[in-house]
């Protein structure tokens, strides 16, 4: 292995504490033993971008392997430590998704710490049919709204990426729209851990480890936890084209406990499941007003479900079908009452689905993206077209 360039202390002076290169930097077992630089890869264009950061398409010089590099900046917030816990939580998940192989999750192949900006660079799987949001978004833009049996397609993936993330240990916290990705086949790819919270402790490998390390056969109904990690809310509202500067912060999708900042569970995400289900059949956002709806008055919408919930589904814009109310309203629930993927698979709703099927990903999705090369990023809307 090549030794690891070590920079100065003066360049290392803005790290975030307690977070070293060993800490942070990874590479997944059939990649190059050496941790990469920035300069080992060609950025070829921005495809997204979150609070703190960027994400890119990138070429490894090297290989000519084609990747997604995520770039969280910690210098840009108040708050380097709370980057830095992002950083590691998203790093930590990421890498046990690779280890175990999951099909739902981007593959992780490099982490490092770049001194010279101040950033965390993540280097994934290039996931290349865009995110879920801006798919919605085109449907909505072209009067093409979402049949019944794509809305079951849908919800059925996303039912099988929670279970998934759970099975290795994690809740998401922050499974939406836009942290859903569509992969070249057409089937559904949670990503964005910055928000997971691990359930099951494990010491995710850090330098060169490929071996595997998860925690296996989480049984997470019974794993409450403390909010002491509020997730980061913040999201483009619907609109994947606004500008930076319309960035705001939603929690539109986060369960009522998790806003409260109260004891919750596993059965948080599928909350939001249902927050997501009732935006697809409804043709509006569930607790979002208009795009001027302030992130405060979200979280108050959210305490006041209970009220706004009949009213949402009364005066929707599309009829929403008998069936379908039930399930959200399984969902969109007290957390004591609230059903977890056992029972929702079960629902009427998703009756004809085959669950099996759908597990091995081998139901033919509705649409598949089609990309023209592997760097297309057509499918994406923001810096896209
Ligand atoms: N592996 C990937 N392949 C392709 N595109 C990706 C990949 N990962 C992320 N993206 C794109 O980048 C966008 C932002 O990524 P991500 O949500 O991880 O950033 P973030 O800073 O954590 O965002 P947020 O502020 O919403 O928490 C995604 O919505 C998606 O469009």
């Amino acid at each position: 292995m090549e030794p690891i360039n070590i920079p100065s202390f003066a360049n290392r002076i803005n790290v975030p504490s307690e977070l070293s290169e060993e800490d942070f930097n990874y590479h997944h077992q059939g990649c190059h033993d050496k941790i990469p630089n920035i300069t080992d890869f060609e950025i070829i264009s921005t495809i997204g971008s979150g609070s703190f950061g960027e994400v890119f398409i990138v070429k490894e010089k090297s290989t000519q392997s084609i990747y997604a590099l995520k770039k969280i900046l910690y210098n840009l917030s108040s708050d380097p430590e709370l980057i830095k816990k992002r950083a590691k939580r998203e790093r930590d998940a990421m890498i046990i998704c690779s280890n175990k192989n999951s099909k739902r999750a981007p593959k992780l192949y490099y982490a490092f710490l770049d001194q010279d900006d101040t950033s965390f660079n993540l280097v994934m799987e290039y996931i290349s049919g865009g995110d879920f949001n801006s798919y919605c978004y085109k449907r909505m833009c072209d009067n093409n709204p979402f049949q019944l049996e794509e809305i079951k397609f849908y919800m059925a993936e996303l039912v099988v990426c929670i279970e998934n993330f759970h099975n290795l240990g994690f809740l998401h916290r922050d499974v939406k729209p836009e942290n859903l990705m569509i992969d070249k086949d057409g089937h559904l790819v949670l990503c964005d851990f910055g928000s997971s919270k691990q359930i099951v402790s494990s010491s995710p490998p850090s330098i060169g480890s490929g071996s595997s390390s998860g925690p296996n056969g989480f049984s997470g109904l019974a794993a409450t936890i403390n909010n002491n990690t509020p997730p980061n809310f913040t999201s483009f509202l619907r609109n994947p084209n606004c500008s930076y500067t319309s960035y705001i912060g939603t929690p539109q999708y986060m369960a009522v406990e998790v806003v409260q900042g109260i004891v919750y569970s596993k059965l948080c995400d599928y909350w939001s499941l249902g927050a997501i289900l009732y935006e697809l059949v409804a043709g509006q956002a569930l607790f979002v007003e208009s795009p001027d709806t302030t992130e405060q008055k979200i979280r108050e919408n959210i305490g006041n479900w209970r009220g706004l919930l009949n009213t949402a589904i009364s005066k929707s814009q599309q009829p929403i079908s008998k069936v379908a109310e039930s399930l959200i309203r399984d969902l969109i629930a007290p957390e004591r009452k609230r059903i977890d993927s056992g029972a929702i698979k079960k629902h009427p709703f998703f009756e004809g689905v085959d669950w099996q099927k759908i597990s091995d990903r081998i139901e033919t999705p509705p649409y598949t993206p089609a990309p023209s090369n592997p760097t297309d990023k057509s499918s994406f809307s923001i810096g896209g077209q």
